[in-house]
């Protein structure tokens, strides 16, 4: 039986290995500059509710197999290569977002400068998208979208910034899988690794759309 990169073997049961999927989206954008030093965090979940998250403060250009943490869905610590690794410091945004949507098979945080920019041309907490095209990307499928991101403040107490998350979307569910953190940067969910990537692909394309038209007097 031929055991490729994506399979590995625990406990004498196979289980798919979303890692290597996660070090190559995070090579990727920190080439794009959006995962500059240590910024931003991934993860994707396990059949059993479990999931995989880049290990805090590790360079995510740079990522090997043992950066990543497995964490339960009541956050506690199931499997790490060293007892030194501490999950990403924004996990309880990762477990709140699994929570809440259960087909998100993946979450992707990362660092931009257009997410930043973007991020304060609104005071109030949802920032209006251009109706562009690649939105339908995203799931908008309506002509001449009125679309929203939601816009979350940035708590130095990341539980409470997970609270409040989880408070509004309760409620108020986002009409895209994605939320912004002023001042630091956008979080997307999927129900795969490759539909993570390409929903952080898509919203940073608008977010640049946004600055861009900013700068030439674009009214959208
Ligand atoms: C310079 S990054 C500051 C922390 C942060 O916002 C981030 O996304 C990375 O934190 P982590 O603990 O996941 O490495
Ligand atoms: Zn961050």
């Amino acid at each position: 039986m031929r055991i490729d990169r994506q399979v590995l073997s625990t406990n004498n049961s196979l289980k798919l290995d979303p890692r290597s999927d996660l070090i190559a989206a995070a090579t990727q954008f920190y080439k794009q500059g959006w995962m500059v030093g240590t910024a931003g965090n991934l993860s994707a979940r396990l059949p059993d509710g479990s999931f995989w998250i880049t290990a805090s403060g590790k360079s995510k250009g740079e990522l090997q197999i043992s950066d990543f943490i497995r964490v339960g869905n009541d956050g506690k610590i199931l499997e790490r290569s060293h007892s030194d690794l501490k999950p990403s410091a924004e996990t309880e945004i990762h477990q709140v977002i699994y929570q809440l949507f259960l087909e998100a098979e993946a979450c992707y945080h990362v660092h931009s400068i257009e997410a930043n920019l973007v991020s304060r041309f609104v005071e109030g907490d949802n920032l209006p998208l251009p109706p562009l095209e690649m939105l339908k990307g995203l799931g908008i499928k309506a002509e001449n979208p009125s679309c929203f991101i939601p816009i979350f403040a940035n708590h130095l107490d990341v539980g409470k910034i997970a609270t409040e998350i989880c408070d509004r979307f309760y409620i108020y569910p986002p009409q895209i899988p994605a939320l912004l953190l002023r001042d630091h940067g956008v979080t997307v969910w999927a129900n795969s690794t490759e539909t993570a990537r390409n929903y952080i692909e898509l919203v940073e394309y608008i977010f640049r759309y946004m600055v861009v038209a900013c700068q030439v007097n674009i009214q959208y």
